[in-house]
């Protein structure tokens, strides 16, 4: 159709959602924002009971690159595990964007959310007896999800098994039954388990929930073991603070929104030694929102309103005329 001043063109649907998809991305701050693994942006969960209403997320932010391994804290009810529950597919975000390896969660069919589950991600969930069959071998269960799938021979199968078990550490335990294995050991083969049918993606629940330090450091060696080797994108939720110094990145989730975020990185000192520099930032949204830390809150006594100045290189947080404290703090 040509345009006249009389007969505007009319957009056809496809226009329209071409139109939408990049009015969307164009809100979420441009499309490169939009281009991580997993992308949760203003990400919204309100839980209705009973005439009320629980906002467990409240406009989450977070992109996580392909291959990395990541960690989620926050306190109790600060809204992991609805965060986990959209990311594996169980639950439907309120409002939002949530993408997992190109699929939008959102706008889910039963069929794709099926096959999401079932071919994109893995999980391991907190309670041992919910990851494997009691009356299997541990290499049994490793097989069986791949069996259920069609996929690999008998033996290729087998062999497949064999190599998860060894890589995560709990191949010695190839032909023991979950009962004759320890809380450690039963997480590491839930993690060869859940990686078996090679997912693009592994959600972990508190995996360590249930286990001491040492043994817990055991399955957080196993994830990034099988970060590194295979090179699946792992998340991991957890209350335990701790858990900073057995990845890269911590992600802090306060409130129903990221708060903030640790990353560990290698620096090479001058005698040739490496060691591991770990730097706290808070995370800044799309908006220019961000979180303050509880602990500069307190230490200011900061509320209800604050001064701000922007300074050469630095945004100045100073109490306003509501805050008793008479120190300023820096962001
Ligand atoms: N199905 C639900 N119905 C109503 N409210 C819910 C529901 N699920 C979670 N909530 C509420 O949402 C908020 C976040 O809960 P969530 O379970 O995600 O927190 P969490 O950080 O995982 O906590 P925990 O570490 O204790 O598991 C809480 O206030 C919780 O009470």
């Amino acid at each position: 159709m040509t345009a006249t001043a009389a007969t505007p063109v009319v957009p056809d649907l496809a226009d329209l959602q071409k139109r939408a998809a990049q009015r969307a991305a164009e809100r979420a701050g441009g499309r490169d924002r939009l281009r991580g693994h997993i992308v949760c942006d203003g990400l919204v969960r309100i839980f209705k009971t009973e005439g009320v209403e629980v906002v467990a997320l409240q406009g989450l932010d977070l992109v996580i690159d392909r291959g990395e391994l990541v960690a989620i804290v926050g306190a109790s009810g600060s809204g992991k595990s609805t965060l986990l529950n959209i990311l594996s597919g169980l639950d439907t975000p309120t409002a939002g964007i949530a993408r997992v390896a190109g699929y939008d969660l959102l706008n889910l069919s039963v069929k794709r959310r099926l096959s999401y589950r079932r071919k994109t991600v893995g999980f391991v969930w907190q309670q041992t007896g919910r990851n494997l069959m009691p009356y299997l071998t541990a290499l049994e269960n490793v097989e069986l999800p791949m069996q259920l799938a069609g996929r690999r021979g008998g033996r290729a199968r087998r062999e497949r098994a064999r190599e998860l078990l060894e890589m995560v550490g709990v191949g010695y335990c190839a032909d023991r039954r979950p009962g004759q294995l320890s809380g450690g050991e039963q997480q590491r083969c839930a993690v060869a388990v859940a990686v078996a049918n090679d997912p693009e993606v592994l959600f972990a629940d508190e995996p360590t929930g249930e286990l001491d330090e040492a043994t817990g450091a055991d399955v957080f060696a196993a994830l990034r073991t099988i970060n590194a080797e295979l090179g699946v994108t792992v998340v991991v939720v957890t209350h335990d603070q701790a858990v900073a110094t057995q990845v890269r990145r911590t992600v802090a989730i306060r409130d129903g929104r990221t708060a903030s975020e640790v990353r560990r990185t290698a620096r090479v000192g001058a005698d040739g030694s490496t060691e591991l520099v770990s730097e706290e930032y808070a995370v800044l949204d799309r908006t220019g929102r961000m979180q303050l830390p509880a602990a500069f809150v307190e230490a200011l006594e900061l509320r209800d309103r604050v001064r701000l100045n922007l300074e050469p290189d630095h945004v100045e947080v100073r109490p306003g005329e509501q805050s008793r404290g008479e120190g300023k703090a820096e962001a």
